[in-house]
Formats: C-alpha cells, structure tokens, sequence
C-alpha cells in the first residue's frame, strides 16, 4: 500500500503500512474533540522521579521517568486505570542545580506519554507509572520533581510479538500525543488550573 502524503502519519515520517502491533496499524489521529479535554481530564498526578526497571533506555531506546505507584491515590479514594495516556509533564530542572539540564529545555512543560500498568511484554509483578517526555535532555533527573497533567487515553497496556512490535507502537503513541496536543484549546496555558489530582505526595 502506498503512503497517502496528505495522512499526519505520513508527514511525521511513521509508514502505516508498518506492522506495529499484534493488532492492524493504527491511525495517527488526534484524541478527544478540538474543544479541549472532557471530563474526567484533565487528572494529575505528581511525585518525584524514582528507579524503573532499567529498561526504558537500555533495551527501548525509549526513557521512561517512573514515579512511585503508591502515588496513585490519595488516601485510598482516588484510582487511575491501567492504560497508555498523554499530555503534559512539568519538571522542576532547577532543582538539582543542573544548569546544563535547565538550559535544555526552552521552558519546563514538555508533551509526553504514559503507560501505567504491568507492562504485559515484561510480565512485570509490580505495577508502575512510567512516562517518556517527548525531549531530549542531555542528562538523567532522578529525583527532580514531575507534575503530570493527564489529558486522555489512548489504548489498553499490550503484549506483543517482539520487542520492535512494543517499540512501534509507543511511537505511534507519541504521534498521536503531538497531533492531539497541538490543538490550541489543549494547551497548557488554555487549561489553567483546572483538573482533579488522582496522585500526589
Ligand atoms: C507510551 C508507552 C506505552 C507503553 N505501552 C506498553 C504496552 O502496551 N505493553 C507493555 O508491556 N509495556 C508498555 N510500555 C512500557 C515499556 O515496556 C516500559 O517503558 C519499559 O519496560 C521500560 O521500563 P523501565 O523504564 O521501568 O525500565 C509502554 C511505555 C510507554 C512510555
Ligand atoms: N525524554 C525522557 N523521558 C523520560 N525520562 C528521561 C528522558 N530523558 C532522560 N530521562 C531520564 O532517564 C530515566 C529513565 O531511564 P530508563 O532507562 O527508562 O530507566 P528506569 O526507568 O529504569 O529508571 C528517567 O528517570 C530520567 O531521569
């Protein structure tokens, strides 16, 4: 099948002919309506960056800031479901001193992707928070403080064939993040401070 130039999956360079899941090749289209985040978004969830499994970049290629699970309710009241999301992650790159880290970065709120869950792939037995910011930073953050503004869903946590399969899909995950974000009413400015915390320490 040839490419349809006009297609967003197209023009950020991910062929959709691509086998990128178990599943059929997903469509890059944006979630949600152009008139911002519907209820129960925008979530929030905060808490300081903490030791994954040491996969993210290692075997991936893919970073992934973890943030502690038990973060995940406040006061037991509170729960988020399983699942891959998007939206925004702002990180406190002061904090540590690290001017390299500071000077990175054009501002401190970047798009991002989130997968909470079991990591299906890696029969994981503990559950986590993991979230690749879409930036390049010249360093690691353990331990910098990250506030995540969750601002909808885009699929079920999976288990794949391989770990390419696994790869691809969380790069159309990523595409749909941008093409979802660059809508003016989803961004962060537009949203104030609006949103109900599901996680904070
Ligand atoms: C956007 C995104 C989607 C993900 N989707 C899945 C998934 O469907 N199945 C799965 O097993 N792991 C999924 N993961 C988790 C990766 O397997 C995980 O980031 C990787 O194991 C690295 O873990 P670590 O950084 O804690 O070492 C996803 C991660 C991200 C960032
Ligand atoms: N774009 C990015 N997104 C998320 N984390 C990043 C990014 N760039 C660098 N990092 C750093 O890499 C760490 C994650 O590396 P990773 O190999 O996934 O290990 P682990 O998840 O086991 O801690 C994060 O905690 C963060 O400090």
């Amino acid at each position: 099948m040839m490419s349809d130039p006009t297609t967003p999956a197209a023009s950020t360079g991910i062929s959709p002919t691509a086998k990128l899941s178990p599943g059929l090749p997903r469509a890059i289209t944006p979630i949600g309506s152009s008139s911002g985040p519907e209820l129960p978004y925008p979530l929030k969830i905060e808490g300081p960056v903490v030791k994954g499994f040491g996969r993210g970049s290692k075997e991936l290629n893919i970073p992934t800031a973890n943030i502690p699970v038990e973060g995940l309710s406040v006061g037991g009241r509170e729960e988020i479901a399983n699942g891959v999301y998007f939206g925004w992650a702002g990180l406190d790159l002061g904090q540590k001193g690290n001017k390299e880290l500071a000077k990175s970065a054009s501002g401190n709120v970047f798009p991002m992707v989130m997968s909470i869950g079991w990591n299906p792939f890696y029969k994981n037995t503990k559950r986590s928070v993991e979230v690749h910011i879409i930036h390049t930073f010249p360093t690691d953050f353990y331990g910098t403080h990250m506030k995540l503004l969750v601002l909808g869903y885009i699929r079920p946590e999976l288990d794949y064939v391989s770990k390419e399969a696994l790869i691809g899909d969380i790069k159309t995950d990523i595409e749909i993040a941008l093409v979802s974000l660059e809508r003016d009413r989803w961004h962060v400015g537009e949203l104030g401070n609006e949103g109900r915390w599901v996680g904070e320490f």
